[in-house]
Parts: C-alpha cells; sequence; structure tokens
C-alpha cells in the first residue's frame, strides 16, 4: 500500500477572521509540521517589543484525531532571524480541543517583532500519543540508575 493511503485525517473549520487565508499545510513533500499562518486583521498587524510575548491567532480550529496530538513549534527561520519563538514550545493542541488553535510566540530578540496577516508563524506536528493506564503503586522496580539524573552520568 502506498504510504499517504490510510493516512488520518486532520479537519480545519475556518473560522470568519480566516476567510481569505490560504489553508494550513505542508510546504513541501516531506515537511513534517503545517505551517501555520497570523490571522490578525488587515492592516492591523501584531507588534512584539523586545522581551513580550503575543497570543496570534491562527484563524483556524483543528479536529486532531484520538491518538494524536498537535505539537505547535516555532520555526528556525524566525529563531534565527528575528529572535522569535514560541514560549510554550511544544505547545499541546489536544485531540478533545475544539477552539482557535493559538501560537504563543515571545519576542527574544532586540527588534520590534511585526506579524502581518498571513505570516507563517509556527508549525504543527502530529504525533501519535499514548494514554496511559494511572494506577497507584506501592513501590518501583529496581534499576541500575536507581534517583541518578540532572548528569549523574557524567558529560564524557
Ligand atoms: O500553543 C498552544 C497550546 C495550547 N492551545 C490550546 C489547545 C490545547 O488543547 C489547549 C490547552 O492547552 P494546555 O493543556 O497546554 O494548557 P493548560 O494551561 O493546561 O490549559 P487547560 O487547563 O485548558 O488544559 O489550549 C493552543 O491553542 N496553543
Ligand atoms: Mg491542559
Amino acid at each position: 500500500m502506498h504510504p499517504l493511503e490510510n493516512r488520518p485525517v486532520l479537519a480545519l473549520v475556518r473560522l470568519p477572521h480566516a476567510q481569505d487565508l490560504d489553508l494550513p499545510a505542508y510546504e513541501t513533500a516531506g515537511a513534517a509540521g503545517i505551517d501555520l499562518r497570523a490571522a490578525v486583521r488587515a492592516g492591523d498587524p501584531i507588534t512584539i517589543k523586545p522581551g513580550a510575548r503575543a497570543l496570534v491567532p491562527t484563524g483556524f480550529v483543528f479536529e486532531v484525531p484520538f491518538g494524536y496530538e498537535g505539537q505547535v513549534r516555532p520555526r528556525s527561520g524566525l529563531a534565527f532571524k528575528h529572535g522569535i519563538t514560541c514560549l510554550n514550545t511544544p505547545g499541546t493542541i489536544d485531540s478533545d480541543y475544539r477552539g482557535e488553535v493559538k501560537v504563543l510566540l515571545i519576542n527574544l530578540g532586540e527588534e520590534d517583532f511585526v506579524i502581518e496577516r498571513s505570516m507563517r508563524i509556527a508549525q504543527m506536528v502530529i504525533a501519535p500519543v499514548t494514554q496511559v493506564a494511572i494506577r497507584e503503586a506501592d513501590g518501583t522496580s529496581t534499576t541500575a540508575r536507581g534517583s541518578g539524573g540532572f548528569g549523574s552520568t557524567g558529560s564524557k
């Protein structure tokens, strides 16, 4: 079977303020992330000052299939050129979320960053997640690592 057959479907519902926006899409054939565009009003851009953050609307509701999550991640170009990244990266889009997907950007650069309508501001990776059964236990199994962490194995 062709690998693209039987793919899970991501349903997108366009909100009124996304009327003329391109549908979020994979920009290249092998892209991992679906680029997300800013649904700010035309002529009314958002300016993020250095050190400030902004919640940017995408204009779409994403129905992520059960068993998957959406991971909202920064775009490396914006991070490299302007110091713009997602504050809560990776942002988590739950499969039962029915609100508008928004992107929480922070400006770690030295200059104001202006977000115009339709600008590609972040990307969303759809990834499988496992919902485990949660059970309280009296103890854990024994391992060589034990409770060592945070650099306990050294750096070389
Ligand atoms: O970058 C993000 C992160 C989250 N969300 C939406 C979808 C997600 O399903 C919901 C809740 O996100 P999260 O669980 O990270 O936030 P919370 O602070 O735990 O809020 P809640 O109590 O609503 O779960 O908010 C976004 O639109 N963008
Ligand atoms: Mg939550």
